[in-house]
């Protein structure tokens, strides 16, 4: 009987993902605390032909492949795959899947989420009442924005992208406004979408969205330009890659009075500095990358990202390989 494929996880993850995994390969997890760390990843991945990880563990390029002649297969916890190294994994043969799909509701729950947060003020009124500031009924000073039938812009109307439209023009009634790298004339007429170049996006919503995946192309893809673009009204949310912004004007921007608010999930550097001044803005929902983080969604990210290596190690069914490494 030949040996099972061996593949190495970065960080405990979800037991019954490992045990479906364990059919078809042979598994080892990281014991310690966290997740594995580089170092130990250089020592321990030239006797595995899988690895299992996330975003956040490790980057994978030329140093770490160099360190894992036997490595076919790089399987991300994560549709966001910024933290793969494409040309060197090209050039070490490396596949590279991750998981599609599966997170796109919750990532759009957390979405309409800040949005409304940002709008309502709801973290620094819940802070108000629970401090016993709330001495007489609400007046003008805590007022906020509505949501509802206001405009939103969507940059990158990818999967995420549209499971947003589809709360925000159903349950909101919102106008849609988007930017992609290709027109979806089946949303426009769903959703009465209007798509159109970024500078008039930015001009025309109360609320952009940034949903692009961050690559070489995308770094600061919205800038200090852009935020002289937008109205003075409008609130900024970013839930796709910190780096998508250029954080230094985003916080000029805040500063300035230029835009309203901004509900985060990402930052540029992550976890985000304690002394970030966007931390001490009143106008700033800040969450801690947190997306696609329920209970449910995870397991189902777990489980795919062992069928995607399953798949690839073994041809155990379909693999979900990120585009840029597809045969
Ligand atoms: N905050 C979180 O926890 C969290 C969770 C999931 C995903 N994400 C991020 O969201 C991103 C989007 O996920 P998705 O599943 O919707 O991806 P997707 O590929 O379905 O959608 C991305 C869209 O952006 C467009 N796009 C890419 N580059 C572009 C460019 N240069 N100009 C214009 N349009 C461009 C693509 O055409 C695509 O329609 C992920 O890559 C990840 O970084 C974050
Ligand atoms: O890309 C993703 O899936 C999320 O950011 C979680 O890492």
């Amino acid at each position: 009987m030949s040996e099972k494929p061996k593949v190495y996880i970065t960080e405990q993850i979800w037991a019954e993902a490992v045990d479906w995994l364990q059919q078809y390969c042979d598994c080892t997890v990281w014991a310690g605390e966290g997740k594995a760390p580089r170092e130990h990843l250089l020592q321990v991945l030239g006797n595995y032909d899988g690895l299992i990880t996330t975003g956040s563990a490790v980057t994978i390029d030329e140093a770490l492949l160099a360190a894992a002649p036997r490595l076919k297969l790089v399987s991300t916890i994560s549709v966001g795959y910024n933290h793969f190294d494409l040309e060197a994994m090209r050039k070490a043969h490396v596949i590279g899947t991750h998981t599609p799909y599966v997170l796109d509701e919750t990532v759009a729950d957390l979405v309409m989420g800040l949005m409304l947060s940002v709008a309502r003020r709801m973290p620094e009124l819940d802070r108000l009442v629970k401090s016993g500031g709330w001495n007489s009924a609400a007046g003008e000073e805590l007022f906020g924005i509505d949501v509802h039938h206001s405009t939103l812009g969507i940059i990158g109307m990818g999967r995420i992208g549209e499971a947003i439209a589809r709360r925000a023009v159903d349950g909101f009634g919102m106008k849609l406004a988007y930017y992609n790298r290709s027109r979806r004339p089946e949303l426009e007429e769903r959703y009465g979408a209007d798509y159109m170049q970024v500078e008039e996006l930015l001009r025309q919503s109360d609320y952009v969205v940034l949903m692009i995946p961050l690559s070489d192309e995308t770094k600061h893809f919205i800038r200090a330009e852009h935020f002289a673009m937008m109205k003075g009204s409008a609130i900024f949310i970013n839930a796709s890659r910190g780096a998508t912004v250029d954080e230094e004007a985003l916080i000029e921007a805040l500063r300035s009075g230029q835009i309203r608010g901004a509900g985060l999930d990402v930052y540029e550097r992550e976890p985000i500095a304690r002394n970030n001044p966007l931390l001490g803005m009143s106008n700033v929902v800040a969450l801690p990358h947190i997306g696609s983080a329920t209970h449910r969604t995870r397991q189902d990210m777990m489980m795919l990202a062992a069928r995607n290596a399953a798949a690839v190690l073994t041809g155990q069914g379909e693999a979900y390989i990120v585009k840029e490494l597809q045969p």
